[in-house]
């Protein structure tokens, strides 16, 4: 039998969530509380396996405590991952019923929309707990957190741009985007209004259709790519916005692009190929920097949100963005190394109290009810 203990020996708590009743099968994982609760985004997807989603959550998780960290948050990282079709098996029952399982952690875990799910799915789970953030203004919470995430992938294609060629200009430029989604879309509707040419792909014809009518609005030229093609794209830039795990051995000798700034979580495969992008000198923006717009929106929702500070910290990235690739090319390190030593130190430095995130609920969540 597998030593379930040696496969999550990285996180505190996880947990599996099951209802007969609604057919909810979910993981929540909790990596780490040492920041604070945590926080993190929940994914709807028809994984194969239950292996297969708790790889998924225990990385993603994992990835929400460097986020946090990263974008000076005061929270720790945790995922969730409804296992199931989000086309075809989302309920309101459903999401009330992993709601319900939220609520049982009694605030150690705060969450809302990532891949697959959407702020209205999120209404229904917010019947059932006040740990769920990102719905709409009506509903108490800040919005749709793909707008910030959106905006925190353009300051870090500026910031790469800045690095490559001395200008932040995105105009005339080529981008290859993989996922024309929540975030995805967003970001390839602000390229086409900046000038770019846009090589586009996904699975969603639905989606492609919606970015090719937004482009003939604007006389913008757009191609679109059907699945692998995406990686031989001869763009400046590959965006990734769908799935993780596309850097890999499979891929990464197809890329042509000069760096990767995308919204997508754990892009590489592996850190080993963080050092093949270094010598094949394409530069990447380790994604949890890129996508922490959203993380960093909701994150303020917690305390009285205020929409000046999201904007500040998250045009931050830019800067951040910056300085990862000035201490990597110092230190001779990857981009993710770099990265990932500041959000080590960082945690380390500010860890405080205990290790173990227990009080029942964030000190203003009170405003809400
Ligand atoms: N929404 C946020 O605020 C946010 C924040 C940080 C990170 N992210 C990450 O960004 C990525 C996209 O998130 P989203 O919220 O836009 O999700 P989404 O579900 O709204 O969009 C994902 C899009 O990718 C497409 N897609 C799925 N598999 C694909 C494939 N194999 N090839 C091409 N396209 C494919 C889907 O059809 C969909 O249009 C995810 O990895 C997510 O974890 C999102
Ligand atoms: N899903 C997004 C934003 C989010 C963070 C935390 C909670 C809810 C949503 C992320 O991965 O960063």
């Amino acid at each position: 039998m597998t030593d379930m203990f040696q496969k999550i020996k990285d996180h505190e708590q996880v947990v599996f969530c099951n209802d007969e009743s609604t057919g909810l099968k979910a993981i929540i994982a909790i990596h780490s509380t040492r920041l604070g609760p945590a926080l993190g985004g929940c994914r709807m997807f028809p994984y194969n396996s239950v292996d297969e989603a708790l790889e998924d959550v225990l990385r993603l998780s994992k990835g929400m405590t460097y986020k946090c960290a990263a974008a000076d948050c005061d929270f720790g990282g945790g995922k969730a991952v409804i296992i199931g079709d989000p086309l075809k098996d989302k309920t309101p029952e459903l999401f009330r019923a992993f709601g319900q399982f939220v609520e049982s952690l009694n605030g150690r875990f705060y969450t809302g929309t990532d891949m697959g799910t959407s702020t209205e799915d999120f209404v229904h789970a917010l019947k059932e707990t006040n740990c769920i953030v990102g719905v709409d203004e009506v509903y108490g919470g800040s919005g749709d957190s793909s707008v910030p995430t959106a905006h925190g992938v353009i300051y870090g294609l500026q910031a790469t741009n800045k690095a490559l060629t001395g200008t932040d200009d995105l105009s005339g430029k080529s981008y290859a985007i993989q996922g024309l989604g929540k975030v995805g879309y967003k970001v390839a509707e602000r390229l086409l209004e900046e000038g770019a040419d846009l090589f586009v792909t996904d699975i969603s014809r639905q989606a492609i259709d919606q970015l090719l009518s937004k482009a003939k609005e604007i006389g913008a030229g757009v191609k679109v790519l059907s699945g692998n093609e995406i990686y031989e794209a001869q763009a400046d830039f590959f965006v990734p916005c769908a799935m993780g795990g596309i850097i890999n051995d499979e891929t990464i000798g197809l890329l042509k692009v000069k760096a990767i700034v995308g919204s997508a979580n754990n892009q590489l495969k592996d850190m080993r190929h963080g050092q093949i992008l270094k010598d094949k000198s394409i530069l990447y923006a380790p994604d949890y920097i890129v996508n922490a717009g959203g993380l960093i929106q909701v994150a303020d929702e917690l305390y009285t949100p205020n929409k000046e500070r999201v904007l500040r910290k998250t045009k931050a990235i830019y800067n951040s963005l910056l300085n990862i690739y000035e201490h990597a090319e110092a230190n001779g390190i990857t981009t993710v190394e770099a990265s990932n030593q500041f959000c080590e130190s960082r945690i380390e430095a500010r860890t405080r109290r205990n290790s173990f995130f227990s009080h029942m609920k964030r000190p203003k969540w009170s405003v809400r009810t």
